[in-house]
Formats: structure tokens, sequence, C-alpha cells
């Protein structure tokens, strides 16, 4: 069998008297939206950092591919293929949605960022970006600037800029939340044809938009895994029922 495309072996941390992960391992492997569900303050955001590299775990491993990136920081990280999406929105509200894009392109390019300007006009990195803004339905404002999108529609630029990454795996920490309906209907479809290009672990409290999308979920409760499985197994598991799901499933 080949590598999980991102691995964590047993990654435990601790703020003072917490436990805030224990002994988490998961696979997010070729193909898949694995996700992660949890009550809140059950470590799921100490866990994506980890993952990410923003939080150094007190013991275990983070893989890549294989290969362990665990001492690595978060920009070797994303140059390696992990591309992550914030739920806090980073984006440069006054410079167009393209020129956004293309921060992503030119970062992937491995370009350093004093030629920024010129990349402006470098036609390959243009096309590169204007293709990522296609695939999330936004090339139609590619010249505005950026502060005139809905919330949805940034979602939306921040995934864009995640392709153009043209990552191994996607990181999500909560891209449903703030938004409407029809926003997280957007999203949920976007986000299901794009694990073709590459597999997304998911962190996120929309039931709905989890149960539409998940290959697997693996359910977080006091920083520990209690059960990974499908979307069945997990709906019907009497212990996540107990301790996170109740009604909603
Ligand atoms: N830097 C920190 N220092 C001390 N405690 C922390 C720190 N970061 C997180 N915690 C604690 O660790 C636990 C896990 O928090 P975390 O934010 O990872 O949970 P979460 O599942 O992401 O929650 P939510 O769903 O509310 O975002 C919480 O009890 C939190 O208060």
């Amino acid at each position: 069998m080949t590598d999980p495309v991102i691995e964590t072996r047993g990654l435990s941390k601790r703020f003072g008297a917490l436990e805030a992960s224990r002994d988490v391992s998961l696979e997010l492997r070729a193909g898949e939206i694995h996700a992660i569900i949890g009550p809140n303050g059950a470590g799921k955001s100490t866990l994506i950092g980890q993952i990410c590299g923003g939080l150094q775990p007190d013991t275990g491993q983070v893989l890549l591919s294989g290969q362990d990136v665990t001492g690595w920081g978060v920009a070797a990280r994303v140059r390696a293929g992990m591309a992550r999406t914030f739920q806090v929105s980073a984006l440069a509200m006054e410079d167009t949605v393209l020129q956004n894009a293309l921060l992503g392109a030119f970062g992937a390019s491995g370009w350093r960022l004093g030629f920024f300007r010129p990349a402006l006009s470098h036609s390959d990195l243009r096309a590169h970006a204007m293709q990522a803004l296609e695939r999330v339905g936004l090339a139609e404002f590619a010249a505005h600037r950026t502060g005139i999108l809905s919330h949805g529609q940034r979602r939306q630029l921040e995934i864009a800029i995640a392709l153009t990454l043209a990552p191994k795996a996607f990181v999500m920490d909560e891209p449903m939340a703030g938004l409407g309906l029809e926003g997280a209907a957007q999203i949920t479809t976007l986000l299901d044809g794009l694990r073709a290009e590459a597999p997304v672990l998911l962190v996120e409290h929309d039931m709905d938009a989890v149960f539409a999308l998940a290959d697997r979920i693996s359910v977080l409760v006091y920083g520990q895994i209690i059960a990974t499985g499908t979307v069945a197994e997990i709906r019907s598991d009497p212990q996540v029922r107990a301790a996170y799901l109740g009604d909603t499933a």
C-alpha cells in the first residue's frame, strides 16, 4: 500500500495540566476527504496546528508522503505540498482577486517575494492563477478588489490560492464557518470535486457538510480520537452519539 499523504503518529501536546492532544494517530489517504469532528475545546485546532507546523508536539510525529516533517516550520511544509486554508481570512483586501491568487501561484513557482511585481505580468503564472479562479468560480471577479467579495466568495478565493500551490494535501479549518446555507452549499460542491486533485483533511462543525462530504470521519474528544470510520459507522457508533453527535446523527 502507498504511504498516506499525511500521517500523524502518537501526537501528544500539553498546555500545563491540560492534555490537548493525547496519542493522536491518523491517516489522510489519497483521494479522500477525512473529517475531524468533536465538541468545542476537543483539541481540533491544536491537532491542525501540529500537522501544519505552527505548534510543535511534545511527542509523536507528522509525516507527509512518508517523510518525517515534525521538525519543519509552516513555510517548509507548505513548500512540500501541505496547503492550509484558514478559519480567519488572511486575504489582501485592497488587492485584486487575481493578485491574491497570484501570490499563491508565485509561491508555488519558488520565486522570491522581490519578484512579485514582475510576476504580475508573467503569463504562465497569470494563466495558472486564472485557472484556479475559474476552478472555484471566481474568474469573472479577477480584476475586482478583493474587499468587495462576499464572505463565501472569500472562502472560494482562499481555496483558489491553495489550489495554485498544486498541493499534495489540503488542510481546512472550518471552511463553512460563518456562511449561510447557500454559501455552505457552494463550498460543499467545491470541496466535493477537490478530493480528485488532492485529499482534504477537514475540520468542520457543520454536520450536514461533514456527512455529505466525508469518506472517513475521526471523532476527537478530550484530545483523543475515540473513533474513525465511514459516515455510516460514525453515525451509528453509540460511543460517538453519547459523546458528541446526540440527536444530530
Ligand atoms: N496556547 C494554549 N495555551 C493553553 N491552552 C490552550 C492553548 N491552545 C488551546 N488550549 C486549550 O486546549 C484545548 C483544546 O483547544 P482547541 O482550540 O485545540 O480545541 P478545538 O477542538 O479546536 O475547539 P473549537 O471547536 O472551539 O475551535 C482547550 O481546552 C483550549 O482551551
